[in-house]
């Protein structure tokens, strides 16, 4: 961050979430031209932050959208996404969401259960549209991530049962009104080991391959998101190597010369372009440890206490250091102010001496942040500050 946006900042309410949007721009721009060295497609992972401004953003770079919730395909079409590069995933699609993604005549549905399919094709029969169908396949591949947001191993609520596939293509073939277009996968987030994706590939080719033995020769492979960043260095490795990810697919994935690969990218396009600024409200020395208490929480970043992720903190101010005559620092368990005992950004944080009112930067907090706050404690509404 430059010296003029932290010196707007000072003055700025918080807690707020800041995006840089020409690094969102460069992500982008990166991302797709490593994709189409290949011929892949992007489709960008709404859930990870669904704010209108970002969305344009995305839409205007021509990538498509995954979706999650019917909202979230409405809001995508609003800024900008083209309905028929719009994907729809979710073990828990209602009949209302259904009939959206029907009504707009969406890329495909990522279908995750056999009722979900009966229901997808009772609508479209009633309604007489046409439902394009991906199913999606858990293939049993260890994400090697948090356990809560790994996706792809049996024991995982998401994808069909291999049980179930050959029941799947029975109900497509009966009805006129659906249609096989793909095959979906998806084995977790935040995977840093490639080696996970190798793995999948291997699975996606053996998946391909009994589709094609039985006489389906379907268009659309979709291998998901999960690509993961790196938390630890928000400055030196800002955009992540995409051209390294995408390379590993043209690798290991057998692909007959008419099928299109598909992505479902979240984090690794979002995550770095957002911190949370938070102000220090209170400096507690305690009889083991120091708190630095910020006016930010878990309720405007949930994922430290929900995965006990690292994100980096980092002191904005930077007339702190030119005031300060001393290069002292200090440890402090960095909290918010909500009733829990979970609210804490990091323990034994290496920071300069703060004091009231220093801007303290909670980075790489693009990806699951904003759209996982919370109003928990009556909080107030969120501040936004996008550079531009
Ligand atoms: C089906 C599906 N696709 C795509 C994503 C996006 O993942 P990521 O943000 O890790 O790229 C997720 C989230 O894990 C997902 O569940
Ligand atoms: N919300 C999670 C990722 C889940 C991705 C969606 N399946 C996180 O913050 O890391």
């Amino acid at each position: 961050m430059t010296k003029d946006i932290i010196k707007e900042l000072e003055g700025a309410q918080t807690p707020l979430y800041y995006y840089d949007l020409p690094l969102l721009r460069e992500t982008l721009s990166v991302a797709k031209s490593a994709a189409d060295r290949f011929g892949y497609h992007i489709h960008y992972a709404i859930k990870a932050n669904n704010n209108p401004r970002i969305l344009r953003e995305v839409s205007a770079k021509g990538f498509g959208a995954d979706c999650v919730s019917g909202l979230e395909i409405e809001r995508s079409i609003a800024e900008g996404f083209n309905p028929s590069d719009i994907v729809f995933a979710g073990v828990g699609k209602t009949d209302r969401e259904i009939l959206i993604g029907l009504e707009n005549q969406i890329m495909s549905f990522n279908v995750e259960s056999v009722q979900e399919l009966e229901v997808i094709g009772e609508l479209a029969n009633k309604h007489q549209l046409k439902g394009r169908i991906a199913l999606r396949i858990n293939p049993n591949v260890d994400a090697k991530t948090h356990h809560y947001i790994t996706t792809g191993l049996d024991e995982n609520k998401f994808g069909i049962m291999k049980h179930e596939l050959s029941k799947c293509i029975e109900i497509i073939n009966a009805n006129e009104y659906l249609e096989l277009i793909g095959l979906h996968f998806h084995v977790g987030s935040q995977i840093t080991d490639l080696n996970v994706f190798k793995s999948l590939c291997l699975k996606v080719n053996e998946w391909n391959e009994w589709f094609y033995e039985r006489g389906h020769d379907v268009p659309v492979l979709n291998l998901g998101g999960g690509l993961g960043i790196n938390y630890s260095e928000p400055d030196e490795e800002a955009i992540v190597n995409f051209s390294n990810f995408f390379y590993l697919f043209h690798e290991f994935l057998t692909v007959r010369s008419h099928q299109q690969i598909h992505f479902e990218l979240g984090r690794s396009i979002i995550a770095n372009c957002g911190t949370l600024v938070s102000r220090v409200l209170y400096i507690k020395e305690g009889i083991k440890k120091n708190f630095a208490i910020l006016d930010a929480g878990m309720t405007e970043l949930l994922r430290p206490a929900l995965y006990q992720a690292y994100h980096k903190v980092e002191l904005l101010s930077d007339k702190h250091t030119e005031e300060s005559d001393t290069k002292e620092e200090v440890k402090y368990d960095v909290v918010g102010p909500i009733c829990e005992s979970s609210d804490c950004f990091g323990k034994d944080v290496l920071l300069p001496r703060l004091k009231r009112g220093d801007l303290i930067a909670v980075r790489s907090a693009g990806a699951y942040g904003e759209v996982m706050s919370s109003r928990y404690n009556l909080r107030q509404e969120l501040e936004y500050f996008f550079k531009e």
